[in-house]
């Protein structure tokens, strides 16, 4: 077996591993990248950007029904052939990963292709090859789609989020199997782009992580866009004809559909990675770090697999330390406290922090205050595709959670993730000015009430 030696090996060229790799090879460490698919992983790829761009269409779709009665008339003509063209000429290079890889390259770095797995401390094997890791192993291998045990299913043409992000061409009618982040985005993007859509839930709620009034918010924006939602549905079944499929559901009822996404969650292969090998419980869901991002002695975990949000800002935030670590720079240790996500439908769904349930079942005391968002003067400007809320939560004298929900809510929530993120008080917050007519003003009407 040929035996390589480097500074670091950093196993998945994610976004996290990426980052870590390019940095640590600039700085003058020798570090083998190994990657099994394409280098930048499941972001730029299958992921953030590409669903992004067909998310930005289908805002452009909306806006523009939306002119009548504020600006004259319109007639949209949806055309898909433009987004796939967008995904496959701008956002993925065709998937074709040279360009990331050159850039590793290009810094020093020594990228192997394949599936690695660590064989033993400080050793990383992947095909025929044995990489030695002088000072540590980055874990950085993210996640796939979690598929759920429906009978019938492993024999179909199901899509994941890749086929969706890959499809040159839109079905007739999609079901969708999971109604959280990827199945409200992409359910959302189809409906607007004519196809008939049917999202199918097991829980009680849409995008159930969040505050509950988000779900009645997208509920109430879905059924206008003529998507059906199914909560607590039992899925039974799954059969395909050929033409399409046919979903079993446990009422007795059954949703048809052309096409069938699986959006059920992510899940990591810890067997697979070999974590054993340095010690690690390989029966976990996901690897457990220091706020270092040390998992074990010489091994550094991020990003998706480390299961504190499957986000790339938290696989890039937590590649930041493990960086500032190996180099023996000073290193802020990892808090959790104030982690944002935004989930890009139309409106957005931007949450950091505490949900008031969570905040609850902490024991925290908690007071809590909404403000709706067509009744800003913003909204009110806007009259059309203004949805939303702003909703805090709020214990003792600060912020511990809050949802910016309506037109650029995950904009709108930079503010409110300062605030959760520094403890800013709300007595400070009650002292700021806010700058008028903007969407963020509804922010000061509910510190206002708290
Ligand atoms: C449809 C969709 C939309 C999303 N939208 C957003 C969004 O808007 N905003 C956001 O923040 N996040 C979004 N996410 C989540 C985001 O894509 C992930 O959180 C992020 O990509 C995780 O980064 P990571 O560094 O953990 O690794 P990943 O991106 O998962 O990459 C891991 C890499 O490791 C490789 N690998 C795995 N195991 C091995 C091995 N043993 N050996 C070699 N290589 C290996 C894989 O091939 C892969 O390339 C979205 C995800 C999906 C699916
Ligand atoms: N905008 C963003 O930041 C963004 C966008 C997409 C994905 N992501 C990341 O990717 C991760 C994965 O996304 P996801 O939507 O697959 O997972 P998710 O965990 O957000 O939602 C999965 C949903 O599927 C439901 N479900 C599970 N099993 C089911 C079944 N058998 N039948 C019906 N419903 C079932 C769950 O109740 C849940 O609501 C997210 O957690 C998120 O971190 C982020």
């Amino acid at each position: 077996m040929a035996q390589d030696e480097f500074d670091v090996v950093v196993m998945g060229m994610g976004p996290g591993g990426e980052d870590v790799a390019e940095r640590l090879a600039e700085a003058g460490l020798s570090v083998a990248g190994v990657e099994a698919e394409l280098v930048g992983g499941e972001c730029p790829y299958w992921g953030c950007i590409p669903s992004k761009m067909m998310v930005r269409a289908s805002d452009l779709l909306a806006e523009g029904r939306r002119i009548p009665g504020i600006a004259g008339d319109s007639t949209i003509s949806p055309d898909w052939s433009w987004v796939a063209r967008r995904i496959r000429d701008e956002a993925t290079d065709d998937w074709n990963d040279k360009k990331a890889a050159d850039r590793f390259t290009g810094k020093g770095g020594h990228l192997v292709r394949g599936w690695g797995r660590i064989t033993a401390p400080g050793e990383v094997t992947v095909g025929d090859r044995v990489l030695k890791a002088r000072r540590g192993i980055v874990i950085g291998t993210g996640s796939q789609p979690s598929l759920p045990p429906i009978e019938g299913l492993a024999g179909t043409p199901y899509w994941t989020n890749r086929q969706a992000m890959e499809a040159d061409t839109l079905p007739a009618s999609l079901v969708v199997v999971g109604g959280g982040a990827i199945g409200c985005e992409i359910a959302q993007v189809f409906a607007r782009f004519g196809v008939r859509v049917t999202v199918l839930e097991a829980a009680g709620r849409l995008v159930a992580i969040e505050e509950p009034e988000a779900c009645d918010l997208l509920a109430g924006v879905f059924a206008a866009d003529d998507i059906e939602v199914r909560l607590n549905a039992r899925v039974e079944r799954v059969s395909h004809d050929g033409q399409g499929f046919t979903v079993h559901l446990g009422d007795g009822e059954r949703a048809l559909g052309e096409r069938l996404l699986i959006a059920t969650g992510r899940r990591s292969d810890l067997v697979a990675l070999g974590v054993g090998a340095v010690g690690l419980d390989e029966s976990a869901r996901t690897i457990a770090t220091d706020g270092r991002m040390r998992a074990a002695e010489g091994v550094w975990a991020i990003g998706d697999v480390t299961g504190r949000g499957a986000f790339t800002h938290m696989s890039m935030y937590q590649a930041d330390i493990v960086v500032r670590d190996l180099l023996g720079e000073h290193v802020f240790e990892a808090e959790y406290h104030a982690v944002p996500r935004v989930t890009f439908t139309d409106p957005e769904i931007g949450a950091v922090g505490l949900t008031e349930a969570q905040a609850r079942e902490r024991g925290l005391p908690v007071r809590t205050a909404s403000t709706p968002i067509p009744a800003s003067a913003r909204g009110w400007i806007h009259k059309a595709g203004n949805h939303g809320f702003i909703k805090l939560v709020a214990s003792e004298d600060v912020l511990v959670g809050a949802t910016s929900a309506g037109p650029a809510g995950g904009e709108v929530l930079s503010m409110l993730t300062l605030a959760v993120h520094d403890r800013v008080t709300i007595d400070r917050l009650r002292q700021m000015i806010y700058a008028y007519p903007t969407f963020h003003r509804a922010v000061h009407e509910a510190v206002k009430q708290l």
